[in-house]
């Protein structure tokens, strides 16, 4: 563990922290992501070592094979039909705990499930908190059927719409478009600042080929924030601007300590 980079070390303590939210019995959806790998590989421990049983629905094949692989039971979400909770990392979160998600590609079953989740807790690193959305370009999910007339009209739209840029890119995977779970393509909006997130979500969604954007607006209920010194912090939309610090190394004092 004392081998991981900084932000890594972040991404695993939020990790670790959100870990505890996980009751045994509860259904729970799996993010995806560096961030929430770390959440699952956790689990996957907890599963196999303290005898917690839960059923995950993850949120992209890569983290149905992890899962898998660590041992937790998978289940689809029709099956599951609700979910207690959902843990999954952002790429950026700002004030009011609005997310912009889909960076690794999985923003529409992402969203799918955590909207049918009591609770969604986001793990991140200090680094994913902004003023304002948009820094990170704002991926949206199109079915590949009229694509470039689907990124035209986007461009469009997005003039009548408080955002700084509207340029869409096609994201690219090797030598063709990127392909998401669901078959479909991403573009990825230059918005440099989302003045209005709620406003930019349901413009983009009412675009025919538009499928999904990475728009998360009053879906998140915590974040949790780890540092690389073992220090989170806890956001939880109910309580406003509380913060609860708690420190990881503290509780566990040979975390990072050589082996
Ligand atoms: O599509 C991917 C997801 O929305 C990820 O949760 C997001 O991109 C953050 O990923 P990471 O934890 O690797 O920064």
């Amino acid at each position: 563990m004392s081998n991981l980079s900084p932000v890594d070390r972040a991404k695993f303590i939020a990790a670790r922290r959100a870990c505890d939210y996980v009751e045994d019995g509860m259904k729970v959806g799996l993010g995806t992501g560096s961030t929430a790998a770390w959440m699952v590989r956790q689990l996957g421990e907890m599963v196999r070592e303290d005898g917690l049983r839960i059923k995950g629905v993850p949120t992209s094949s890569r983290t149905a094979h992890l899962a898998r692989e660590t041992g937790i039971e998978v289940i689809s979400l029709d099956e599951a039909k609700w979910l207690d909770l959902t843990i999954d990392g952002a790429d950026e979160f700002d004030g009011d705990l609005a997310l912009i998600k889909g960076g690794g590609g999985a923003l529409l079953q992402e969203k799918i499930v955590a909207t049918a989740s009591d609770r969604m807790v986001v793990i991140a690193d200090a680094a994913k908190e902004v003023q304002a959305l948009g820094a990170f370009p704002l991926p949206v999910e199109v079915v590949p059927f009229g694509w470039q007339t689907t990124k035209a009209l986007v461009e469009e739209t997005l003039a009548g719409v408080d955002v700084l840029g509207r340029e869409a890119t096609l994201r690219i995977s090797g030598d063709g478009p990127y392909v998401t779970d669901e078959g479909n393509y991403i573009l990825d909006l230059a918005l440099r600042r989302i003045g209005n997130p709620w406003q930019t979500s349901l413009v983009l969604n009412q675009i025919p080929g538009v499928v999904e954007n990475g728009l998360f607006v009053d879906v998140c209920d915590v974040v949790v924030i780890g540092r690389p010194d073992g220090v989170v912090e806890v956001r939880d939309v109910e309580n406003g601007a509380s913060t609860q610090r708690v420190d990881i190394l503290g509780e566990d004092a040979n975390l990072f300590a050589d082996e």
